[in-house]
């Protein structure tokens, strides 16, 4: 039965359907009006109430892994993006060329409510399933829309707003489509406005990252109309190979070529005079005329990096471990060993999976499975049917094979149950029942089978705190908390410097190719809070890798809150930066690995004066606590 408002919303989509063409002025805008058109083609029932497809968990996972290098290079600024409306209470959501939601973000506090609107990992928007939506709309007309409440198709969907921009390819085809939504929202329109705006400007950085990940190893040029912007935001980018065939550009670049020349030329040369472009070195962003006849553009010209570059390293592989880490496991592998299950604790991307990992190859158990499941990142409605299974035939839809369970597949092994605290309470007993009797029964299956697993759980929340107030069983928190390990945070982690090493070798080896990082940017590094943890870590200097041109991260590489903690405690980075006898010290530190002894030897001065300089310069040795 219909309420009210979507009946009044199904008869104003059929009078403008019916009349769109006699009225005045349409009550939506004409790209929503198109869509509601095709919508209607579509055969779609605008009072239809039903939510959106849901990707099962293979699908998804097929989805995500296809999407991979999409989703990496995207990740940082989905967050970012998070980071900026989440006060608002917007969730956002990154979907593929097809509608399917393959990164989503929302806060634990709106994400029920989200869930029962339809926002949720593994979404599917189709405009002809889902009808005129803010995913569906922009894969549709390619270009950035708000979907304000009634504009929507179907009544399902009209209490949501959704401001979503598409996300193209350096060879200009769709990659998806990043949108941030909300379950309430003012009926004005115009209210969104800001909202569209972020999200667009979101998607224009995921496509000038993924530019500069394809251009990797080409020449580049970045441009822009005013000279001021061509480092930090330039408006165009093209890239091209060592005959000047062109490999890469950024929509903008695109619209540009598009507008001057009718088509995309296939040379630069055809774009810019070689002569001219020569000219436009490295250095100050240089004023360049372009052939016909268009206004000058500022650029600046990167050169590909040699491939027998010499790069900054700056310690070891495999050095020292944090104590307090290297403790935990050993203490870890001792408990599990003894059968009694581990519970990790933790700030979120501390590192908890990873943890769980090593505890697992460093006991008996090490060569049996190890299998891992995020309660939090998959629907409640599939943790069920993903942990126990299912025989064939078990309800609707279900496969005719039946499916193993995660804990079937982590018989004889470890299990792994990352964020415990977001099991639903149903299940928590189901649960428990498993770990105390050492048997499953898969959904819709006549006998139980034995099971032999070890569990580690991991969490970021306050289990304690969660008992207290009736969201997690009081049985199964003491029943998994057999031994509890708190994770300390990457800022207080004694062994950043290894693990920033580690990370970066990792990132760039995914490059495919070698990158380094200069002293300044490795203080910004140092020197952060790091709310992210090792994740935010790893994301940073992924993002670093796609950006840096010459193969060596500089601190204008890193992403922006990086180097904005730094000047917010006062410090004048380009003050520091051109202090020559600092710079000096940190060269040498840096050369040596951290080692005192040879920097000194190196500078022509004793360690005393080293460590005295150090000091005056308010230079902080890695492996050092922060005060
Ligand atoms: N010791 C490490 N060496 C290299 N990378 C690490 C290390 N610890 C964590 N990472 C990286 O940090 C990211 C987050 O790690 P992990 O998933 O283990 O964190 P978590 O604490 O389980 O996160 P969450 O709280 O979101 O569940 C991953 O990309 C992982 O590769």
């Amino acid at each position: 039965m219909l309420s009210a408002h979507s009946k009044a919303h199904v008869d104003c989509v059929s009078r403008v359907l019916k009349n769109a063409s006699g009225l005045p002025q349409a009550p939506v805008p004409a790209p929503i009006l198109d869509s509601w058109r095709r919508s209607e083609r579509h055969r779609l029932d605008p009072g239809s109430l039903q939510g959106p497809r849901i990707l099962d968990q293979t699908l998804l996972k097929e989805c995500r892994e296809r999407a991979e290098l999409f989703l990496r290079i995207a990740s940082e600024e989905v967050g970012r993006l998070h980071g900026q409306v989440r006060g608002a209470d917007y969730c956002v959501l990154l979907a593929d060329a097809q509608g399917r939601t393959l990164d989503y973000r929302v806060d634990a506090t709106i994400r029920n409510d989200c869930r029962k609107a339809g926002l949720d990992l593994g979404t599917w928007w189709s405009e002809g399933e889902e009808g005129t939506c803010g995913v569906a709309t922009v894969l549709a007309s390619k270009m950035p829309l708000t979907v304000h409440k009634r504009d929507h198709f179907r009544a399902a969907f009209i209490g949501l707003t959704c401001s979503a921009a598409p996300v193209f390819d350096p060879q200009g085809e769709l990659l998806g489509v990043l949108d941030a939504s909300a379950v309430q929202s003012p009926d004005d329109r115009r209210s969104q406005t800001l909202v569209r705006q972020l999200v667009a400007q979101s998607a224009r950085q995921i496509e000038n990252a993924f530019f500069m990940h394809s251009a990797l190893g080409h020449w580049v040029l970045r441009a822009h109309a005013a000279p001021g912007y061509v480092d930090s935001q330039p408006d165009y980018l093209f890239a091209w190979d060592a005959d000047g065939r062109l490999l890469a550009l950024n929509p903008a670049a695109r619209r540009y070529l598009r507008q001057r020349f009718g088509e995309v030329p296939g040379h630069i040369g055809e774009v810019f005079d070689p002569d001219a472009l020569r000219a436009a070195g490295d250095g100050v962003a240089q004023p360049l005329r372009g052939r016909a006849d268009a206004p000058a553009l500022y650029v600046r010209l990167s050169a590909p990096p040699r491939q027998s570059r010499p790069v900054p390293r700056v310690a070891a592989r495999g050095a020292e471990l944090d104590p307090r880490i290297a403790e935990h496991l050993r203490l870890a592998v001792r408990v599990k060993d003894r059968n009694l299950p581990v519970l990790i604790q933790g700030e979120t991307g501390a590192g908890k999976e990873v943890f769980a990992r090593q505890v697992h190859e460093a006991s008996a158990r090490r060569g049996k499975p190890f299998v891992a499941l995020n309660c939090a990142a998959i629907p409640d409605s599939l943790i069920e049917s993903e942990l126990f299974g299912y025989a064939a035939g078990a309800f609707t839809g279900a496969s005719s094979k039946g499916m193993r369970g995660l804990l079937q597949q982590a018989d004889g092994g470890t299990l792994f149950l990352d964020e415990i605290g977001d099991m639903p309470l149903t299940l928590q007993t189901r649960l428990l029942r498993v770990l105390a009797e050492g048997e499953v029964a898969p959904l819709g299956a006549a006998r139980r089978q034995a099971v032999d697993i070890q569990v580690i759980c991991a969490t970021h929340r306050d289990l304690a705190g969660m008992v207290a107030d009736g969201s997690f069983r009081e049985d199964l928190y003491f029943r998994i908390g057999g031994a509890r390990f708190e994770l300390p945070p990457l800022r207080e982690r004694s062994d950043r410097l290894a693990l920033i090493n580690r990370v970066l070798e990792e990132e760039a080896a995914s490059c495919g190719e070698p990158v380094g990082l200069s002293a300044a940017a490795l203080e910004c590094l140092l020197g952060y809070r790091w709310p992210g943890n090792v994740r935010q870590l790893r994301h940073a200097l992924r993002y670093a890798c796609a950006v840096c041109a010459g193969g060596v991260i500089q601190p204008g590489d890193l992403p922006a809150e990086l180097r904005g903690e730094r000047l917010a405690t006062g410090e004048d980075a380009a003050a520091l930066a051109s202090d020559p006898e600092r710079q000096a010290l940190l060269d040498a530190l840096v050369r040596h690995r951290w080692k005192p002894g040879p920097a000194a030897e190196s500078l022509g001065i004793s360690r005393a004066t080293l460590y005295r300089r150090v000091h005056q310069h308010g230079i902080e040795m890695p492996g050092k606590r922060r005060g």
